[in-house]
Order: C-alpha cells, then structure tokens, then sequence
C-alpha cells in the first residue's frame, strides 16, 4: 500500500507529477464507457471496485476506475465534473504527497477523489479541515457523490458527545477538524491505559478495541490547509488537562501582585529578554527590588522563585501582548487569537501561568493551573495514520522544510485556467499613518471604479483602526474579524461584489470562496490590499490568493512603511532604528521594498529552524518512549508552553 511507499521514502516531486500524468490518462480510459451508464449501474461498480479492494486489490491498479467513477457522479449529482488538473490532484493526494493548489482551484472536489479510493477499504478515510463550519460545510457539499456511490459520510463536531462521534468515525469517509481528531485519539488512549488495552503495540489501536472507542483504525487522513497544522502549529500540542484547583487561591494572589507592580520595573536594569527563548529574566537587581517590594498578606509562604516566575510571566505580558492582537476577551474569559491564521482558537489556554498572567492584567477571574493528563501534536497525529497526504495554496514556500521532516515531495499542481491577476507595485512610507492614509485613498479609487476590494490586516486592532479611517472618510464596509467563523465565512463569499469593500484580519475566511458578483469581473474583479507584511510569506500568498481566482480577473498591491513590525523582528531594533532614520533623513522610500522583504526571510529563515529542531526532537523522544514501552502520549512533559484543553 501507499502508507509504505511514503515510509520507505517517496520518489522526487517531478517524478511524483509524472506518475499523476500517467494517471490522468489511465482514468480518461477508464471512464470512457461511464457516460452511458444509469446511476443504478455506477453504484453496481462502485460495489464491486469496493469488493476488490477488501479483498487486497492495490489501490493503484483501483485508482483509474475509481477516480472514474467519482468524476462522473461529480458531473451529475453536483454538475461539477473534475477538471484535469484535479484529477492529478487527487493522484497526488492519494499517494500521500503534499500538494499546492492555488485558492479557488477546488481543492473540496479533488479531495473527493483520494478520500473515496481510501475508504474502498472499509477502513475509513479522514478529512481534516481547519474548524467545525468548514468540516459540515465540505461534507454536506460532497454528501451527493459519495452517497450515489454507496459509501456513508460522517461529519465530526465539537459539541459531539462520544456516540455520536462513533457514529461518525464508523462512515465510511468522515469530515472534521485535526483538534478534533486529534481529541478524540487522546481520549481512546486515555481509555485504553486505564482499560490496560494499549501495552500491545502503538500503531494503532488494533484487535484491541475498546467497545468504549470513537476512533477506528487510523486508515487514511487528507490535511486541508496542511502548512498551517504542519508548520506554523507544529509547536501546539493539543492536551488533554486536569486542572488543580488546590493552589488556586495563592495563584491569583501571585498573578495580581505581578501585574500591579510590572510596570516599576526597568528594561535592562531589572530584566532582560532572553533572545534563545523569546522570553524575559529578571537580572540579580530586578530580583533583589522583588524580594524588597512589600507584599499583601495572601502571598505568605509562597516560594521566592514562584514570585520571579510570576513577575517574569507578567513582564512578557506586559512587553508582547496586546489585546485585540493575541487575544481577546470574550464572556469574561480570554480567548487566544492565532496569530497565524488570524482565527480564535477557542479552548486554547497558554501554560506556565501566562494565561494567569494576562488574566491578571485585564482585572479577570484567574483560571486555575491545569496540569496534563495526555498530550500530542497534531503532525505526530497525522504520523500514526497508514497514509496522510495533505493540499493547501500555499505550500511550495515550505516544501524544503516539509520535506526535512516529513520526507515527502510537495508538487504544485497547474492551474485550471491561467491566472490573470496583476501584481501592483509595493508602496512604501516613511510612517504608518502615511501609509494608512494612502490605503484608504487606493480603496476609495478602486471601489469608485466598482471592483470589490478585500483589505488584510495583522490584528483585530488594526481592522478596527481602518474601519475608523474608512468611516471618517465616508466609505462604507464591512469588517470581519474571525470572531464568528460562519457568519464571516457567509459574508466574506459575499466580498465579491461590485464597490463592496471588506477589512480582514489576515485568515479570516480562508477556506471560503470568495465569487465575484455580477459585471465585477468586467471591471477588473477583486483588488487585494495588504497592509503589512506577515511573517510568513506564506500568510501574505494566501491573501493575495484570495483575488484573480480560477481565471478570473484581479489585482493585488502589499503597502509597507518603516514602523512596520517586520523591519525589527528581521534586523533587530538597531539595525532597523538605522535604517529608519536614513530613510527619514533622505526622505526617500525608493527600492526599500526589498529590504522587507528580506526581513521577512530572515524571520521565516529563523522560525523554520526552530521548528525543525523541536519537530524533529519531539518525534526523537516518542521513538525513544515507544522503544521503552511507554506510551508517548501519556508521557507528558511539563513545559509545553501552550496548550488546548
Ligand atoms: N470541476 C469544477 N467544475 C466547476 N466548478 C468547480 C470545479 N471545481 C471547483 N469548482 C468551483 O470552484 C470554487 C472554489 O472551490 P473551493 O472552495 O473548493 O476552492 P479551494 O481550492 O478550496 O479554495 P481555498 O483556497 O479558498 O480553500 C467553488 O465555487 C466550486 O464550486
């Protein structure tokens, strides 16, 4: 099978590419006959491709008739047929290669293909999207094929209790979210130690089944959006907690006392950051000023070390997080906001008492400590899987990077049709507010003209800094915040139409189509503003993907200007202080653009590193456990530093 194929190293991603070419031809073969086939009939066949496959046939010798068959239901239940280029993605997908389509290619259709193929088997196959609206959007949309050709579609929730998540897992294709998955093999695991039935191997759960199970076999997984779970999550184990709640009254004495006194202490005098790990010190004064500053009574026995460890927590706080940018506060509780991908992760807590600490901050309940019953991360899920492969737009940028942890190709697949968008020179200011000023003049241009324009922003504070600037300027829009995933998903298909202007933090709506609305395209389609560079150049691709989609027309333009963020996390703060105050003493931003650029390399350069070391020692030490007989999941370490429960 496959899953061996990619576990004895995979052939180059030329090679996979002419192998889906190939495949592309063997299916126009096969579905030749199909055409005059009743529906009655195409089922009849899809019985018997299922047959052939619980009887041991290779998926590849199945793949052309079954690629076939899919086709030809798309065509008819959904009047979709798959276009070529989506057939090679589905022969990409199948073999467990990773592969960029461009947004707006169809990735949900092409998915329907490998997803079918694996789940022949009997085993199930899994599709892991990026939240609970996109997994019952997709499956609800894909229902039709899979249900003309008699397999069953499940769809997993988080509000799901576990009969109804069984349910779901025991289709025969069932769509969800990785946290979810990834809950739910945690939750069995757990189960299974207290029921003493995992000692026998780690694979999978195999004739050990609890009754109690959701999960079957670990059969097949297709990751949607895979760079973001597989890089820019890579460091968040998702956990299982049990919180303490004894030491919780000593625990929001500590966290006020720090953040009422973080603000008397110095930069360099009393602490300083710590660049290895991104964090802040406390130095031998900073240390003696906390053990003379007077304390409240609470704080009686509470070791000296818990005070610095607060204090240091505090601090961070203090200089890194800002409301509306990292989090925010939602029913009286603080709600992380990813940063890569612009969404709330709800249930996502920071550890190591940082949650206290903002908790503290914003004059909040402190939350009580959680400690860790089971822990993994969502790529050491995808790992356990016989066959994973995974599709976003943008891929190709970590393709070197996958590869180094994963050892597998990332293929580009052609576009439909060519795309048509134009790439707007980059502008660049001195200051943000020159800067702000003129996005909000191209806005009023270009929507004067007609055309829809979708502007990306970092944070939800700066959407709301535009949305003012827009008001103030008579500009009607609309601003979506990935607050609420499905109403946003609604009105972001909706950005499409003509003179509809629409601020985004950055992701908000990704995953979702954005269709142009009647005579937009004659205009010149969607024009896509972004107003700062991202850390990862990958995020910014991803916004200006959202413009010239599936032939359409379109255009794009990024607007920087030397306060931007990205200057100082590539150069540090003296270099860019330097190349600040040249710029302003010239008075000239010609051919700067490059130098962000290049600043966004080396952010990415030095993520990508750290990344690797902590995927690659993380998968050391679960080899490592399972060679001693542990169970690598239920192992867990202390100072993970972020955490699901
Ligand atoms: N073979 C096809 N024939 C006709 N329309 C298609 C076909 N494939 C996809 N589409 C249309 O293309 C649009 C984009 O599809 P989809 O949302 O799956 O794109 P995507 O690649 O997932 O984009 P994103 O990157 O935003 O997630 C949809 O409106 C879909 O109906």
């Amino acid at each position: 099978m496959w899953g061996i194929l990619s576990q004895f190293g995979m052939v180059s991603a030329r090679g996979e590419f002419n192998r889906a070419q190939a495949a592309l031809r063997r299916v126009t073969i096969a579905e030749r006959d199909l055409g005059s086939f009743t529906d009655e009939q195409l089922l009849r066949e899809s019985s018997s491709l299922r047959y052939r496959a619980k009887c041991g046939d290779a998926l590849d010798a199945l793949l052309p008739r079954a690629f076939a068959l899919v086709r030809e239901t798309a065509g008819r239940q959904l009047g979709m047929r798959h276009y070529d280029v989506q057939i090679i993605a589905g022969t990409l997908l199948a073999r467990g290669c990773l592969a960029e389509m461009a947004t707006g290619e169809g990735k949900t259709l092409s998915a329907a293909l490998p997803l079918y193929l694996h789940a022949l088997s009997g085993n199930g196959a899994h599709l892991a999207t990026a939240n609970d609206y996109l997994a019952n959007r997709d499956a609800e949309w894909m229902r039709p094929i899979f249900a003309a050709l008699g397999l069953s579609v499940g769809v997993i929730q988080s509000d799901m209790l576990p009969d109804q998540r069984r349910a779901a897992y025991a289709c025969d294709v069932t769509y969800g979210t990785a946290k979810e998955f990834g809950f739910d093999f945690l939750r069995d695991r757990l189960l299974g130690s207290e029921h003493g039935l995992l000692n026998t191997g780690f694979h999978n759960h195999g004739e050990h089944r609890a009754a109690q199970f959701v999960q079957r076999d670990l059969n097949y997984a297709l990751v949607d959006e895979a760079d973001s779970i597989l890089i820019d999550e890579a460091r968040i184990p998702l956990i299982i907690s049990q919180f303490e709640s004894a030491s919780s009254a000593k625990l929001t004495a500590v966290s006020k006392w720090a953040a009422d006194i973080v603000g008397r202490l110095e930069q360099t005098t009393d602490f300083v950051l710590d660049p290895e790990i991104s964090t802040f010190r406390l130095t031998p004064a900073g240390r003696e000023l906390i053990r003379r500053f007077p304390k409240p009574s609470t704080l009686a026995g509470i070791p000296v070390s818990d005070l610095y460890h607060s204090v240091e927590q505090a601090i961070l706080v203090h200089q890194r997080f800002r409301r509306e940018q990292q989090y925010v506060i939602q029913d009286g509780e603080v709600v992380i906001v990813d940063e890569f991908n612009g969404r709330i992760a709800n249930g996502r807590r920071w550890r190591n008492g940082l949650h206290q600490a903002i908790e503290a901050r914003e004059g909040l309940a402190i939350s009580p400590v959680s400690s860790s019953a089971a822990q993994l991360t969502t790529q050491e899920l995808f790992l356990r899987y016989n066959c994973w492969a995974g599709m976003s737009g943008t891929l190709l940028p970590a393709a070197r990077e996958i590869n180094s942890v994963y050892h597998r190709p990332t293929v580009a697949v052609p576009l439909n049709r060519p795309c048509q968008r134009s790439h707007w020179p980059d502008q660049v200011f001195l200051t943000a507010a020159e800067k702000w000023t003129a996005i909000v003049e191209e806005i009023r241009t270009v929507s004067q003209q007609g055309r829809p324009v979708l502007v990306g922003t970092r944070s939800i504070e700066k959407s709301a800094h535009l949305s003012q600037l827009l008001d103030q300027a008579g500009i009607s829009h609309q601003v979506l915040n990935a607050l609420h995933v499905r109403s946003e998903a609604e009105r972001i298909a909706s950005a499409g139409q003509q003179g509809q202007v629409t601020v985004a933090t950055n992701m908000a709506g990704r995953g979702t189509d954005i269709g142009l609305g009647p005579g937009a395209a004659e205009l010149g389609g969607l024009h896509v503003i972004g107003t700062e560079l991202h850390e990862s150049p990958r995020i910014d691709r991803q916004l200006s993907g959202r413009a010239a989609r599936q032939g359409d027309p379109g255009s794009d333009r990024m607007f920087l200007s030397l306060d931007d963020e990205i200057l100082e996390a590539g150069f540090g703060k003296e270099q860019s202080a330097k190349l600040r105050a040249a710029a302003q003493k010239r008075k000239d931003t010609r051919g700067l653009a490059s130098l962000f650029r290049s600043a966004q390399h080396q952010v990415e350069k030095r993520h990508a590193g750290q990344r690797r070391q902590l995927i690659q020692s993380a998968l050391r030490r679960q080899d490592q456990l399972e060679q001693l007989g542990l169970d690598p999941f239920l192992e867990v370490e202390e100072d993970a530093s972020i955490a699901l429960s």
